[in-house]
């Protein structure tokens, strides 16, 4: 079958994006696109939808389906926004449907667009985690992976550990990179594994890391992003509004607000695109195939804004 691919990121997370039917079969064209480029984190796939503009199935790189991908949606929310020429639209995701919109660039000549992360909630059933009998874990210590860092566990719906750390346990790597991999394994505690980010404060914000599940370490997760700006505000570390997030692949903002228990979170960043690619999809990756691909110039400007953001962030990428 011959299919149109546009290679697109957002924060350097880099997804094969195309309009699609429904199949049950996604999760091996994941598993074979990343195999055939290394640099993507998984595929976007576009759907009709009944109830909102269009609907977005996200797969990892290894095959698992995600209900929610911050930094995808908003590369979504640039096809669907373009396509249906509107500026503001809804996107059906796993468990809601989400307001996207076209925004004012972050920097000149890059295309940038704010969605709504939703919904949130703390309780350990939801990601699930499993911890003696907590049914929250919020800003504290897991004693059997270090008695000094605050975790907070969070799903947004996708789940979350979040770990707020000193700036060599940010440069050096190997002590997120081993309790990621062990929370994504055989493990008692994340049964569906789990996303690690480590945030460390900067200059003007934060700056986040994350081990993804199915993926590995990304250059940014989009919620990953969005729950640590949530858990940074909460902890006092920087203001509720909004929050400047460095990671290795660039700079969000995140909007955080919470009223006692209602939690309004908005990420807002670059969809940029890459290329567009002819691919023939067959069942066996042998007879897979890239037939042309045509490069894009947008990378160009990204590169521009990278380099002049990552100032406040060069230390740990
Ligand atoms: N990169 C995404 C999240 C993708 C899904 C995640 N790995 C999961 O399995 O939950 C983002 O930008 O949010």
């Amino acid at each position: 079958m011959e299919m149109t691919l546009i290679k697109v990121h957002g924060s350097m997370n880099t997804f094969f994006m195309f309009e699609g039917e429904e199949r049950n079969d996604y999760a091996q064209l994941a598993i074979q696109l990343s195999a055939i480029d290394k640099d993507v984190d998984g595929i976007l796939v576009i759907l009709a939808s009944t109830v909102a503009h269009a609907k977005m199935r996200v797969f990892n790189n290894d095959g698992s389906e995600a209900s929610m991908c911050g930094n995808g949606l908003r590369c979504v929310a640039r096809y669907v926004c373009e396509r249906d020429n509107v500026q503001e639209a809804i996107i059906e995701t796993m468990k809601a449907s989400l307001r996207v919109k076209k925004e004012e660039t972050l920097n000149e000549g890059i295309e940038t667009y704010a969605v709504e992360i939703s919904p949130v909630s703390f309780s350990l059933s939801s990601l699930p985690m499993n911890y003696l009998d907590h049914t929250e874990w919020i800003q504290k210590p897991l004693p059997f992976v270090s008695e000094e860092i605050p975790f907070s566990a969070v799903s947004v719906p996708n789940p979350h550990l979040i770990g707020i750390v000193p700036k060599e346990l940010q440069k050096d790597t190997s002590h997120q990179q081993k309790w990621a991999q062990q929370f994504n394994g055989d493990n008692e505690y994340f049964p569906d594994g789990v996303n690690v980010s480590y945030v460390t404060p900067v200059e003007q914000g934060i700056f986040v890391r994350t081990y993804e599940r199915g993926v590995g370490f990304t250059n940014a997760c989009g919620t990953a992003m969005t729950a640590s700006a949530l858990i940074s505000c909460m902890s006092g570390l920087v203001p509720f509004g909004e929050v400047s997030v460095f990671n290795p692949g660039g700079l969000v903002k995140c909007s955080v607000s919470k009223d006692g228990d209602i939690i309004q979170l908005q990420l807002t960043g670059n969809a940029t695109y890459l290329s567009i690619s002819k691919f023939e999809w067959s069942s066996d990756l042998e007879n897979s195939q890239m037939l042309l691909t045509t490069e894009l110039q947008e990378q160009q400007r990204y590169e521009k804004f990278i380099e002049e953001v990552t100032l406040f962030s060069s230390q740990y990428v």
